[in-house]
């Protein structure tokens, strides 16, 4: 008697779209915990970091896993501080681009543009990595403030090596270090946006060095991932919003009007954090004191008005990009320029992830379930 076997069941496997609930390594960078709503930097909650350090400190913490001793500290501030500069052909290569383009099409071309122009190196060279890191932490704040002032019809100036790491891209951006409670704001958002464990643009750029590309590639595709608005895009969508707003008055009629469209509201809700991200409270303190001492009340107005209402019909809290981007918009930064400077804060966490990848490396390499047509034979 003959058996004709029948094919063995397909086995359905667990598809966990946009790999929500995913553990997909380890890191010693960072620590998410939604349940306490808190994060960690190698150990030390954010919020203390951002009340008690400089912003070189804790880039310094995410990439050598300590906080920096004085000495330390004083030669890594010396060795960014040496490498702010940009040469003529990255400023001429930049000058070229349209106008019209994003800046973050930009950012994204000038790091390309730093690979090209490094010397092929040993992906593997973690001291060559770290070099690397630096010195992309110095050069985006001078990519960052010359296109700023290109947009504005306005010559780049050169960074200052006397200059601290903030006041230093305040004078690049405006031609004058300004105010110090906008300047102490802005550094705090720098470090709040630092580091969050595997978010999309840090996964894009783990899964570009799984795969022994180098670090300007990887940061390249993290650059990409990050533009996207329902990632660091949203500081900017978060602004064009309260413009669209206008007055805090029309704030809860407009939100109820996207929800009833079925429209995502912008700087809310989290991947992660489901009762409220750690860093908002933070952010937003910093946005209150920014309001208070410049007398405009009028975003934290329609902040206040767009988080009542939101927790009332959804339930659903804001992210960090909801305060960073009207703090940002009242310390003069033009709204196209908030996600690159995203990328400026965000370059460390990137790089301190990319070169954990390198030292315990496995390809990246999901499995997919085929949903199109059947196998069938071409015809004769
Ligand atoms: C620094 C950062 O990158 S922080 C994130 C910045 N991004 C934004 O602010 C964009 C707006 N927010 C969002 O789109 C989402 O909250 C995300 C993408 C950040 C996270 O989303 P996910 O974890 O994938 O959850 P998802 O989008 O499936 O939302 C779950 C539910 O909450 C709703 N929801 C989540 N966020 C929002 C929002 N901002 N506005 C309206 N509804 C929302 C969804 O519509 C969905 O409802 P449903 O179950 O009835 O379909
Ligand atoms: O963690 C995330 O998914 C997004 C986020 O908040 C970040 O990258 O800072």
């Amino acid at each position: 008697m003959s058996v004709t076997e029948s094919p063995a069941a397909p086995t359905r496997r667990i598809i966990h779209k946009g790999l929500a609930g995913v553990v997909v390594d380890t890191t010693a960078i960072s620590k998410v915990v939604p349940e306490t709503n808190s994060l960690i930097y190698r150990g030390y909650p954010v919020q203390d970091l951002a009340a008690r350090c400089s912003f070189e400190e804790v880039a310094y913490l995410l990439w050598y896993g300590e906080l920096p001793t004085s000495l330390q500290l004083e030669a890594f501030v010396q060795k960014e501080r040496a490498s702010r500069r940009v040469g003529r052909g990255l400023l001429a290569l930049l000058a070229k681009l349209p106008e019209t383009c994003h800046p973050m099409d930009v950012v994204r071309t000038a790091i390309s543009y730093l690979g090209a122009d490094d010397p092929l190196e040993d992906q593997t060279d973690e001291r060559a990595n770290l070099d690397k890191a630096i010195r992309l932490f110095a050069v985006l704040p001078t990519i960052v403030a010359a296109d700023m002032r290109r947009r504005r019809g306005l010559e780049p100036l050169a960074p200052h090596s006397h200059l601290g790491y903030v006041e230093n891209f305040f004078t690049m951006c405006f031609g004058e270090a300004g105010d110090p409670v906008l300047r102490n704001a802005f550094e705090k958002s720098m470090i709040l946006y630092a580091e969050h464990s595997f978010n999309a643009s840090t996964f894009a750029a783990r899964v570009v060095t799984s795969t022994r590309s180098d670090m300007y590639s990887a940061v390249t595709a993290a650059i990409g991932a990050l533009k996207g608005s329902l990632h660091g895009g949203a500081n900017e969508a978060v602004m064009y919003d309260m413009i669209e707003i206008d007055r805090s008055e029309r704030a809860r009629e407009w939100l109820q009007g996207k929800l009833a469209r079925k429209e995502k509201v912008m700087g809310f809700g989290h991947r992660v954090y489901k009762n409220g991200d750690s860093r908002v409270p933070t952010m937003k303190a910093a946005l209150v004191e920014v309001s208070e001492h410049l007398g405009d009340s009028r975003w934290l107005e329609i902040y206040h008005e767009l988080e009542d209402e939101m927790n009332a019909r959804t339930g659903i809290k804001p992210n960090l990009d909801f305060p960073t981007g009207p703090a940002y918009h009242l310390m003069g930064f033009d709204i196209g320029s908030f996600t690159p400077m995203f990328v400026m804060s965000r370059i460390t966490g990137w790089t301190a992830h990319i070169i954990e990848q390198v030292s315990a490396n496995a390809l990246i390499r999901p499995l997919s379930e085929y949903s199109g047509h059947p196998q069938r034979a071409l015809g004769t």
